[in-house]
């Protein structure tokens, strides 16, 4: 079990678990559109096995059995995504009212369990009818997405607890853009500088439209990675200040402080958009609260060959998890006492937090990640960095994006074949924790 009680934490500190659409829900049909990921995934040499989210977890049919889970764990509040072309199949246009009603029994599923919605709008899977006309390339990509947020906002917005406009931008677009690991598979470096702007534009443009609303509640969830020279040689320390850059400041610099940073944007400047600092007050629109995605941390050399971005990662020696990252509990800490010390002093939620195992439903080395980071919550939240809340990645395993099923991440296993469900020893910590019992409805 963990060795921290609930009460540690603050009286209104909230506990959850998190999920995305197209890596639980199935249920491609009913009017759900096509998105970026399906044609994806179904692309050979993409994922693992060529595996897809075409049935996943069947949450579409499963949800009350799901949403039971969350609420028998005793968690507060349930972190989920809308899926984009579940709701307007086209992107832009037309509503899929079997799409509407799927989300409206969900989140009431959710109010009558006493569970807060953390709903996040966009997780990766794009409309392809969008991606046909550009996709996050496209600077008209800004106004599609505010339409499609007032769009729930209008449906939805009265029952949220909170909305996320972009999970993980960095993934939305470097890792999408310039890495090609995700979709739409990109591996192109003004791709990736166009994207890693208009996702902050379409955030901002977002935000802007829903405060016209009456929105509230409204932020972005971010990931980050705490990256360390491999050796202390000063290009290698270099290498990873240029990496932090990539992956956390460009965010957090462009949020917070309305500006990219000069060191990543020597690289992108001959692929902006064209006056692109004119943007910079949107994409620096306030926010409400912060999520911050954490899972590991990097070490990275200087490798002059690499082209544009002169580095590359090198495996570390601290104990890794079944999909290779480092398990560093402490970079939880530094990261959320950099964020509240040097860029805002709004709420923050640490929105996912997880470990990926292979198989098994008794998991002591999840327990101890959790038990390890949930401490660094604790050592944050005492050098002042005010964290609300918490958020176990998953609820459920589910389908891991290019790792496709294997790496199993859930606090409750899943037999893909059965589709049942089966908590592990590490929900049945979070259970003990926050109810003070072990108990199964
Ligand atoms: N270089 N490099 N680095 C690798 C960095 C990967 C960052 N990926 C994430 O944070 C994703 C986040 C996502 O929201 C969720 O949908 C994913 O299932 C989890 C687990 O993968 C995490």
């Amino acid at each position: 079990m963990f060795s921290h009680k609930r009460a540690d934490f603050g009286e209104d500190f909230l506990f959850g678990a998190a999920t995305a659409a197209y890596q639980i829900e199935g249920g491609q049909t009913d009017g759900r559109g096509s998105s970026i990921w399906d044609t994806f995934s179904t692309t050979p040499g993409n994922v693992h096995n060529s595996e897809t989210g075409k049935f996943a977890c069947d949450h579409y049919n499963r949800w009350p059995e799901d949403l039971d889970l969350l609420a028998d764990g005793g968690f507060d509040a349930y972190r989920f995504s809308f899926a984009w072309p579940r709701l307007i199949p086209e992107g832009v246009g037309q509503v899929n009212q079997k799409g509407v009603d799927f989300y409206d029994r969900l989140i009431d599923g959710m109010l009558e369990r006493g569970l807060k919605p953390f709903a996040t709008l966009y997780h990766w899977d794009l409309p392809s009818a969008l991606q046909d006309k550009g996709g996050w390339l496209n600077r008209d990509i800004a106004d599609w997405f505010a339409d499609y947020a007032v769009m729930v906002h209008k449906n939805f917005g009265d029952r949220l607890e909170t909305t996320a406009t972009i999970n993980e931008p960095w993934c939305v677009a470097f890792l999408s853009h310039m890495l090609g690991v995700h979709a739409p598979g990109y591996r192109d470096i003004r791709a990736a500088a166009r994207a890693s702007h208009h996702v902050l534009l379409a955030h901002g443009t977002a935000i802007n439209a829903l405060r016209a609303e009456g929105g509230k509640n409204l932020g972005i969830v971010c990931n980050f990675e705490v990256a360390q020279g491999a050796t202390g040689k000063p290009e290698d320390m270099g290498a990873a200040r240029l990496w932090d850059g990539i992956f956390n400041r460009w965010y957090l610099d462009g949020l917070f402080k309305g500006k990219y940073p000069s060191d990543v944007l020597a690289h992108f400047a001959p692929h902006m958009p064209d006056d692109f600092a004119d943007d910079m007050a949107v994409v620096s629109t306030p926010i409400d609260w912060f999520g911050v995605n954490y899972y590991t941390r990097g070490l990275y050399e200087h490798a002059p060959e690499r082209g544009a971005f002169p580095l590359r990662k090198v495996d570390g020696p601290l104990e890794k998890t079944a999909i290779g990252w480092e398990i560093f509990p402490e970079g939880l800490e530094e990261i959320l006492t950099r964020i509240s010390a040097d860029y805002t002093d709004i709420p923050l939620y640490v929105t996912e937090n997880g470990m990926a195992e292979i198989e098994g439903t008794d998991d002591p080395r999840r327990i101890a990640y959790y038990n390890g980071h949930l401490g660094a919550v604790l050592a944050a939240q005492k050098r002042g960095a005010d964290v609300r809340g918490y958020f176990g990645w998953s609820l459920l395993d589910n389908y891991e994006w290019a790792e496709g099923y294997d790496k199993r991440f859930g606090l409750v296993h899943v037999d893909y074949k059965t589709q049942k469900r089966t908590p592990k020893s590490s929900y049945r910590a979070f259970q003990s924790l926050l109810t003070g019992a072990n108990r199964s409805r």
